[in-house]
């Protein structure tokens, strides 16, 4: 199942879901249009008006109303009329921008919360094509430059088209031919600039490229600093990081200029149709019956509809980067979803069958080949075999988090495309070799976060993961911090922290994935011991290297190159020819 991509039409839509708000915004807008449009007239009118001498509109007006005044006293009050309407134009500026803030911030939120649910459900395999660095770098910057675009083209878009529409009309009543001249122009400017706004879509891909692959190897070299000190590698890291930061520099150089270049040219060019215009005015008033008041208000219009021109002109700057943050969000809105079907598994013995799987992780690389086995409820299994043969696959198959690529697997009787991922991750826990913790508390990182789960329960939990003496030790108890992916614990405490995490599970099935190959023998031994209890009514499948931990197990299978080549008791394969009796002199070696 895919996720809907995202397309300008699916933006509009989710903006409609807020149509109240979105036409009491356009109506405010509307309104800010109408009291600002007057204001390039009023000044103006008074050179006819008072300089001039030809009394009309604003002098009769306001003769009516307060009698017959001085000059000074006709300029107050249309000066005061002017800073009024601009006062007001202000406060519903302030009012629509808060409306159209609200919306595209909820938009914008929808789309967060739809590639988080998105990604919740990509099958690993997927997830794996795609670096978290990448992933974040959409998640934040793409998510952003939507939102500019949306807050541009909803709050702005409508309101300049408008502008633009009763200016022209209020120009042309003034004078038809200048009018016309300045209509005819601006489109002509905004398709000159939309040429300009697509190279500058371009570099800004390209410096976003940059950005992204900086981030994601700076993100693996800092996130495996450890590893690479033991290597001792740090200068062949950190100067590709640097080689990284400077290709960043180049792309962003590129960018910030010729944006600005194109920006300025665009501007430049419209400050010489002004120029023209300007031209254009004064010989209107000199060769027909324009009045000189009303070319300082058509020169006045000019400047007025800059800031809509202009907006105009930077919203396609932004739907060119918006086009590309689409395309980038689209990429994770495709990846493919794990299958999972509705049915849950109720009962808490869960019979596991696999018969003739195969698995690859790569099309045409079959990892694991014809593999059949029935692990019944309550029975413990162990496999064994070669690393690289297959048997974490196998394990991360069983627990639901790989998709088989063919064969089948049943759980109780179902087959495990039918039933919810969830619900079969709820009932088997795979424990695993080199679990990652939280930079966070003890108390998260065995709860996982649920809140449901007592002190008590925890303490339960680590006494029998043999972690107790550990926590003890510790100053904050069940508060101490782990650090970053628990570097502050030794690898066996991590993986016996991980099997308090299955404990507070209590799953039916438990995959245990080399689970204790960090411990001594005898802690390890302890373990066993303390664990018996818990697990004797569960199933329990273990992956393990050391004789000890397998030979106890009801059926052990051994895999080699992705396929069973085994299966039979301890005592029954003892007295095979074949890679388990390999195995047991090994062990003695
Ligand atoms: N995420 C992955 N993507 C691609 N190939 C993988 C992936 N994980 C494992 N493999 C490949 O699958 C094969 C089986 O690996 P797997 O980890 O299942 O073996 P294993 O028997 O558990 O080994 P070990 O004992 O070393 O843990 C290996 O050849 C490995 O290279």
């Amino acid at each position: 199942m895919k996720t809907e991509q995202i397309t300008l039409k699916r933006l509009f839509a989710l903006i409609l879901k807020k149509r109240p708000a979105l036409v009491y915004g356009q109506l405010l807008t509307l309104l800010g249009i109408l009291v600002s449009i007057p204001i390039p007239l009023m000044l103006p009118v008074m050179v006819d008006e008072i300089l001039l001498n030809k009394p009309a509109f604003f002098v009769n007006n306001i003769d009516s109303i307060f009698g017959g005044t001085t000059p000074f006293y006709y300029i107050a009050i249309v000066t005061f009329g002017v800073v009024f309407l601009r006062f007001i134009y202000y406060i519903l500026g302030v009012i629509t921008t808060k409306i159209f803030t609200k919306i595209s911030k909820h938009v914008t939120f929808m789309i967060r919360a739809e590639l988080l649910n998105h990604l919740k459900t990509t099958s690993m395999n997927e997830y794996e094509t795609i670096g978290s660095g990448a992933i974040t770098a959409n998640l934040v910057t793409d998510v952003n430059t939507l939102d500019t675009f949306i807050m541009s083209s909803v709050s702005r878009f409508v309101a300049s088209v408008l502008t633009l529409v009763a200016v022209g009309v209020v120009m042309i009543a003034i004078d038809p031919i200048l009018g016309f001249l300045i209509l005819i122009i601006q489109p002509l400017i905004m398709l000159l600039s939309k040429n300009m706004s697509k190279k500058v879509g371009a570099l800004k891909k390209e410096e976003n490229q940059k950005i992204e692959t900086f981030q994601n190897n700076t993100a693996e070299t800092l996130e495996l600093f450890g590893q690479i000190k033991a290597s001792n590698k740090e200068s062949y890291f950190f100067s590709n990081a640097i080689k990284d930061a400077k290709e960043i520099q180049n792309a962003s150089n590129e960018y910030g200029y010729k944006s600005v270049a194109y920006e300025r040219l665009s501007y430049t060019l419209f400050l010489v149709i002004f120029e023209l215009l300007r031209a254009s005015g004064l010989l209107l008033v000199a060769y027909s019956d324009l009045s000189i008041g009303m070319m300082f208000a058509m020169f006045g219009y000019i400047w007025f509809i800059m800031t809509p021109v202009q907006d105009i002109i930077s919203m396609q700057y932004s739907y060119a980067s918006a086009s590309g943050a689409i395309k980038r969000l689209n990429k994770i809105l495709s990846l493919e979803q794990e299958l999972s079907g509705e049915k849950k598994i109720d009962s808490s013995e869960v019979d596991i069958s696999l018969k003739n799987l195969s698995f690859s992780y790569i099309k045409g690389k079959d990892i694991l080949k014809d593999i059949s086995l029935d692990i019944k409820a309550g029975s413990k299994i162990a496999l064994i075999g070669a690393s690289g043969s297959g048997k974490t696959t196998l394990a991360q198959i069983i627990s639901g988090f790989y998709e088989k690529s063919g064969g089948s697997l049943k759980y109780n009787g179902e087959d495990s495309e039918t039933l919810e991922k969830s619900s079969v991750r709820e009932k088997i826990f795979l424990v695993l070799q080199m679990p990652i913790l939280f930079n966070s508390t003890l108390r998260f990182n065995i709860s996982m976060g649920d809140e449901s789960i007592t002190d008590e329960q925890l303490l339960k939990a680590l006494e029998i993961a043999e972690l107790k003496e550990m926590m003890d030790g510790m100053p904050n108890a069940l508060d101490t911090i782990v650090g970053h992916h628990g570097i502050r614990l030794s690898g066996g405490q991590r993986q016996r922290l991980s099997i308090a995490r299955m404990i507070i599970a209590n799953p039916s099935v438990v995959v245990f994935d080399e689970s204790t190959s960090a411990l001594d023998v005898h802690t390890e031994a302890k373990l066993h011991v303390s664990l018996q209890p818990l697990l004797k009514s569960k199933t329990v499948i273990t992956i393990a290297h050391r004789l000890s931990t397998v030979k106890n197990a009801d059926t052990i299978y051994v895999l080699d190159a992705g396929t069973i080549v085994q299966r039979g008791t301890h005592a029954e394969l003892e007295d095979e020819e074949g890679h388990y009796l390999e195995f047991i002199k090994n062990q003695l070696l």
